[in-house]
């Protein structure tokens, strides 16, 4: 039964990135997915205004929805301070078992707990099953017409605070209207878009960090 894709990626990590170093995993998946095979993983470019907002936000607990091969979920998780965890969601159990692999390589285990299954059926546990009082950053790239109904589900579970800090990628490439839509027309959201270009590609993409207003 030959490799899937993914699977190829994380060997290529395992043979060639530094074991515990999480820049080098990131920088090791990009070498592939922009030499080899392209793969939806939110890239270097898009990655670097990622990070910036994950700073900015200094986030003690952060969810990302969609892990896919889990190159953001080390990519946000090197950048959290001592004590700050990041919760990563992932309904496709060959993704999860790659990612869950991709994370303990990078060593970022301790901080980075993987949750398998649906978005819709995991946000409503975050705060009993999970111990998760507020979020305070949400990285959206799952699928693009889940971004509305999570935005909202997580409002009706009250898990955004005042400052809570959302970034959705793919705004333009494939896109996610419906969301633009929703969280630029919505008082409690301050919206700002972030310019830039699909990974690995010379296509015009871009990122929207809506903050919670309460
Ligand atoms: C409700 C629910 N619950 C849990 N996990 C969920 C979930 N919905 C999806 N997932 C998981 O998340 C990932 C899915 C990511 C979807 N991302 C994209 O489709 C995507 C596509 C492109 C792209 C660009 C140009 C092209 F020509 C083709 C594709 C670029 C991107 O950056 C993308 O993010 C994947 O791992 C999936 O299993
Ligand atoms: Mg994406």
């Amino acid at each position: 039964m030959n490799q899937s894709k993914e699977q190829r990626i994380l060997n290529f990590v395992l043979q060639n990135a530094v074991r515990g170093d999480p820049c080098s995993v990131v920088d090791t998946i990009d070498k592939y997915c922009s030499q080899k095979e392209w793969a939806m993983n939110v890239g270097d470019e898009k990655g670097k205004i990622l990070d910036k907002t994950v700073q900015e936000a200094n986030p003690s607990v952060a969810l990302e929805l969609g892990t896919y091969c889990g190159y953001s979920a080390v990519r946000i998780s090197r950048l959290l301070k001592a004590g700050s965890r990041l919760l990563t969601v992932e309904f496709n159990p060959e993704f999860a078992a790659i990612a869950k692999q991709m994370i303990e390589f990078a060593g970022v285990q301790d901080k980075v707990k993987l949750l398998e299954g649906p978005s819709e059926e995991i946000i409503p546990q975050l705060k009993k099953k999970y111990e998760v009082d507020t979020l305070d950053f949400v990285f959206l790239d799952h699928w693009k017409d889940r971004y509305t109904p999570d935005t909202i589900l997580l409002q009706e579970c009250n898990l955004l605070r005042k400052g809570s800090v959302l970034l959705a990628d793919n705004i333009i490439f494939p896109g996610a209207p419906d969301f633009l839509n929703y969280v630029r027309k919505s008082p409690h959201f301050q919206c700002t878009n972030y310019p830039s270009h699909l990974e690995y590609m010379q296509v015009e993409d871009a990122m929207e960090k809506a903050v919670f207003l309460g």
